[in-house]
């Protein structure tokens, strides 16, 4: 059926009186104070203010708020905004606020009395609000539904705007299940126009989203993808020494300007802050591990401009407006080019010169495909197959890929992604690769001899594998949205040691319990080396993309220094050298991981600054006690680096490597050093029973003494643990209350002190 145009027979077409565009300027500058609008917005406004339906594509930070925020101020009676994020709904409702326009959110971590007080306006003959914000859970419970109705019967409901509207598309890059749940919406209130916005649609997913709403006869806007004010750049991990010392140049070099810095793990975000704030750069991490006070401050911290820095998985960003964002960076790759550009495009909301730097690692890539290819979409397809999916999203992938990985402009790569066409002056040497293209070919025939190196290749990374894909999750990607029914507004599984974990202990076959689960990760871990042509390597044949570097050496012992100094601080009653037990340490890890490579020897120095991070007086120097007593014991007369300072009495020697025996034993492939490198993300206790083997080979070097680092678990291990910590988990969340943070991480404060569960200040 279609709606009559311009304006419908309902009520509400009858209720909006007209306004010319000059009107609604004068109110865009009266609560805004804009003089004019951007881009397609006052087409969108007229086309909800005519009783249109309407779809509105415009760029990260074109303004598609306005399109729901004017008609609400004109028109009679509520705008219901439904949105996916409770952040992003509390940053907009106060900002309105601020402005003097009434609006509110209702979502679980509002108080009882709140929301008792907008069901009363709402259920008020008049009510005062202009505009309330809901998620789309509340908006599929009959309650709501019934409160819904009652307002359109009285003529009260202006106007439904739904966010981020590519969230109900199986095709988007952000599908949440939860967005299915308004497609009834149409039906429901046939009179009242519907208006879905989004940043990020291709054309599959805009046909895809009219449909799913069942918009009528839309008015289909479009605007460019292109963000003119921001420059991209792609810089290459593989060929740069220290790649957290290229960032924290890159940052300085820019005067220190408000930037975001997306990382793919927690460890890795907050192992990026310490080393950040070493550098003299403000800067904070924003995980879901940190606790929603923390996450907070953080945010309230980075909006005032206290902290420059935010250090952040994807679970910071959707609908954060601060519009000076100078610099996104992306320690790790993207999984998409939709996802790149979402990001990347909260650069330069304000339209002013920006950049986007894109750290991209062939390690990474691998790690990505992994993920990627064992996590088909868990949630209901109600429009494809997950065979279908799955595929699309390698395809996905291999956008992103070719964005790193060819010289041409990067520009005009994102923005044909989204099917949009591009003129070839378009660019006008505003990325890397029109700017310097010499340079850039150059740097990518550097990256294809790194050994290893599938230049423009997805691997076959599981897909010969004896583990059926079907029974692989999305957990990392598409998140839990139960948005409504949490105190979490974000998901817990940002981050890859939660996507693994999912992947090897929820969706594996569940019928032989977790033994069997392992034994088939395992098989698909065999299978993969296959389809490589790789047995398990044995012995320490190392390919040169893993050795480490004297730089990264040099770089690591300025972090666990940096860390020694920062647990120094914060404890205040720690007596030793820094230096010279950051070199020790350093060391020790060293020796422990040169032959398995840097992916281990980076994790193991991880893991030692978070154990610094987070260990008491006593355990630090515990620790350096036993070593003193152990290298005593064994007599090692060595040209010790490391004293620990007179108040302990003792003359420090250097530990001995603790190698793992499985270790030792077995090098393991890349994709598992990396499930096993995430063991950072494990609390300090459960990482560290003393490990008592002594490494003969070092033992008769004499150049190192047993110590009780965080011992590096076997894959069997590893997996056990994380399955007897679900299920202590699982057992202790029935025993309490729903919302109870999991874990704080560190936070730095711009100062640079670290904290475990709360922002510290000097
Ligand atoms: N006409 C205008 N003139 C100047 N600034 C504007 C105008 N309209 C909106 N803005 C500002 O642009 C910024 C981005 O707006 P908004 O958050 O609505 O973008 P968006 O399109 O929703 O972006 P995203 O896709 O990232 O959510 C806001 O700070 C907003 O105040
Ligand atoms: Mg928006």
């Amino acid at each position: 059926m279609k709606k009559a145009l311009p304006l419908k027979g309902g009520s509400a077409g009858l209720r909006h009186g007209t306004k010319s565009p000059k009107e609604l300027e004068s109110v865009l500058k009266q609560y805004f104070g804009y003089s004019e609008f951007r881009g397609r917005q006052l087409e969108a406004i007229e086309a909800v203010l005519s009783g249109r339906d309407c779809f509105c594509l415009m760029p990260t930070g074109g303004g598609k708020s306005m399109c729901y925020q004017i008609p609400a101020l004109v028109k009679t009676g509520v705008v219901l905004v439904i949105s996916p994020l409770i952040a992003l709904m509390e940053n907009q409702v106060s900002s309105l606020k601020s402005k003097g326009i009434p609006a509110e959110f209702l979502s679980s971590t509002q108080t009882t009395a709140n929301k008792n007080k907008i069901h009363e306006d709402l259920d008020s003959g008049n009510p005062s609000l202009k505009l309330l914000y809901v998620t789309p859970e509340l908006v599929a419970t009959s309650g709501f539904k019934a409160k819904l109705t009652k307002l359109h019967n009285r003529g009260l409901l202006g106007l439904v705007a739904i966010d981020e509207a590519h969230c109900i598309s199986t095709w988007g890059h952000d599908f949440r299940p939860s967005y299915r749940k308004i497609s009834s919406l149409r039906k429901q209130f046939p009179d009242i126009p519907i208006l879905a916005l989004t940043a990020t649609a291709v054309p599959k997913v805009q046909k895809d989203v009219i449909s799913s709403l069942s918009l009528q006869n839309p008015v289909i806007l479009k605007a460019s993808f292109n963000r003119p004010n921001i420059f991209y750049e792609v810089r290459y991990k593989d060929l740069l020494d220290d790649v957290y010392s290229d960032i924290s140049n890159l940052l300085k070099s820019s005067g220190n300007v408000c930037s975001i810095i997306y990382c793919l793990e927690r460890a890795a975000c907050d192992d990026l802050t310490m080393h950040l704030a070493q550098q003299g750069i403000s800067s904070a991490a924003y995980h879901a591990g940190l606790n929603s006070k923390v996450r907070t401050t953080v945010l309230d911290d980075w909006l005032s401009s206290r902290t420059q820095v935010v250090v952040a998985t994807v679970a910071f960003g959707m609908g954060i407006d601060r519009q000076d964002v100078r610099i996104v960076c992306h320690f790790n790759l993207p999984k998409s080019m939709e996802s790149f550009y979402q990001e990347s495009g909260r650069a330069g909301r304000d339209q002013q010169p920006s950049r986007s730097v894109l750290y991209y690692g062939l390690e990474d890539r691998r790690r990505m495909e992994f993920i990627l290819r064992n996590s088909s979409s868990r949630k209901q397809q109600p429009s494809s197959s997950s065979t279908e999916l799955s595929e699309k999203t390698l395809a996905d992938f291999s956008q992103i890929v070719d964005y790193c990985e060819s010289s041409s402009c990067r520009r005009k790569k994102i923005i044909e992604s989204f099917g949009e066409k591009v003129q070839p002056t378009l660019c006008q040497r505003t990325c890397d690769a029109c700017k310097h293209p010499n340079q850039v070919s150059s740097r990518l025939e550097d990256l294809r001899r790194v050994p290893n190196c599938r230049f423009n290749k997805i691997s076959p990374v599981f897909k010969s594998s004896s583990v059926d894909p079907k029974h692989f999750d999305t957990e990392f990607w598409n998140r839990e949205d139960d948005v409504s029914i949490s105190d979490e507004d974000i998901s817990d599984s940002d981050d890859e040691e939660e996507a693994v974990s999912n992947i090897a202990i929820s969706k594996l076959p569940s019928k032989g319990g977790f033994e069997a689960r392992l034994d088939a990760l395992e098989r698909a871990e065999n299978a993969y080396n296959q389809a490589n042509g790789q047995t398990k390597p044995q012995g320490g044949n190392l390919v040169d993309k893993k050795s480490i570097s004297q730089t990264l050496r040099d770089a690591s012992r300025k972090r666990l220094s940096g860390a020694l100094g920062q647990a120094k601080l914060r404890l205040g009653d720690l007596l030793f050298a820094e230096e010279a037990s950051a070199t020790h340490l350093e060391t020790e890890c060293f020796k422990k991981y040169q032959k398995v490579g840097k992916t281990f020897y980076n994790s193991q120095i991880a893991a030692t600054v978070r154990w610094l991070s987070s260990s008491t007086s006593d355990q630090i120097h515990g620790r350096l006690e036993a070593l003193t007593n152990q290298t005593t014991e064994a007599g090692a007369a060595t040209s010790s680096p490391c004293i620990i300072s007179d108040a302990l009495g003792k003359a420090e020697k250097p530990a001995e490597a603790t190698v793992s025996q499985e270790l030792a034993k077995t090098e393991l492939s890349d994709e598992f050093a990396k499930t096993m490198a995430s063991t950072e993300n494990m609390e300090p206790s459960r990482m560290s029973p003393p490990e008592k083997t002594i490494d003969e080979e070092a033992r008769r070097d004499g150049a190192i003494g047993t110590m009780d680092l965080p011992k590096i678990p076997s894959f069997r291990e590893f997996m056990s643990q994380k399955g007897r910590d679900r299920a202590t988990s699982s057992s202790r969340a029935e025993s309490q209350p729903r919302g109870i943070p999991r874990k704080a991480g560190p936070v730095i404060s711009k100062e640079g002190t670290t904290g475990t569960s709360k922002k510290m200040k000097l």
